[in-house]
């Protein structure tokens, strides 16, 4: 899961991944930094053009992912028809869980995930409420980017997102597969 990272499709950003024991630093640019917790998929075997029924073969596991987002600035970039890139894929944007086999979730569309913070729950929704699904995201985005092993694929968000501030502490799950958690900091000049 470090070679490359893509997220959802309209975002075109290469989101940086960030592990455990570390903090996610708010951006000096922003003032309202957004969670959102979603199921990422990570990809086992690549491919290019990949069909919707071919799909789950390219899939090596899951990771439990934060779509942090500086909603200010996706905010101005929107108004402006500007890409989110700053937005979506600051340091520190992509929190993650331990990779989890595919095994662990015989059925992704439909896994319940929650996000609290600082106890407080925020976001809590399934992933069969998901738009597009996982086997038409990796076709749809392998027509136009090649699809590598290592990549991990965030497939958006439920209901609930909202601002984190310094100190906060994010605590976010799939159901009883995976719990993860990560504090929040200012980032240092
Ligand atoms: O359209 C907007 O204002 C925001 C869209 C997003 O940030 C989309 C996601 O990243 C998501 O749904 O997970
Ligand atoms: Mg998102």
């Amino acid at each position: 899961m470090t070679a490359r990272n893509i997220s959802l499709f309209w975002e075109w950003g290469r989101k940086i991944i960030l592990r455990r024991d570390s903090p996610i630093l708010v951006p000096l640019y922003t003032s309202n930094l957004h969670h959102e917790v979603e199921l990422g998929v990570v990809i086992g075997k690549g491919g290019t053009a990949i069909p919707q029924a071919a799909a789950m073969e390219h899939v090596a596991g899951y990771a439990l992912c934060l779509d942090m987002t500086a909603r200010d600035i996706q905010d101005e970039c929107k108004s402006k028809g500007l890409p989110w890139t700053l937005a979506k894929a600051f340091n520190t944007s992509c929190p993650v869980s331990e990779f989890i086999p595919k095994e662990r979730i015989p059925d992704p569309g439909s896994v319940n995930l929650w996000l609290k913070v600082n106890d407080q729950l925020r976001q809590s929704g399934c992933t069969s409420q998901m738009i597009f699904s996982i086997p038409y995201l990796i076709s749809y985005i392998s027509d136009f980017i090649t699809l590598e092993e290592g990549d991990l694929i965030l497939t958006g968000t439920p209901k609930g997102v909202s601002a984190v501030q310094e100190h906060d502490e994010l605590q976010a799950g799939i159901e009883d597969v995976v719990t993860m958690s990560f504090r929040v900091d200012r980032q240092d000049k």
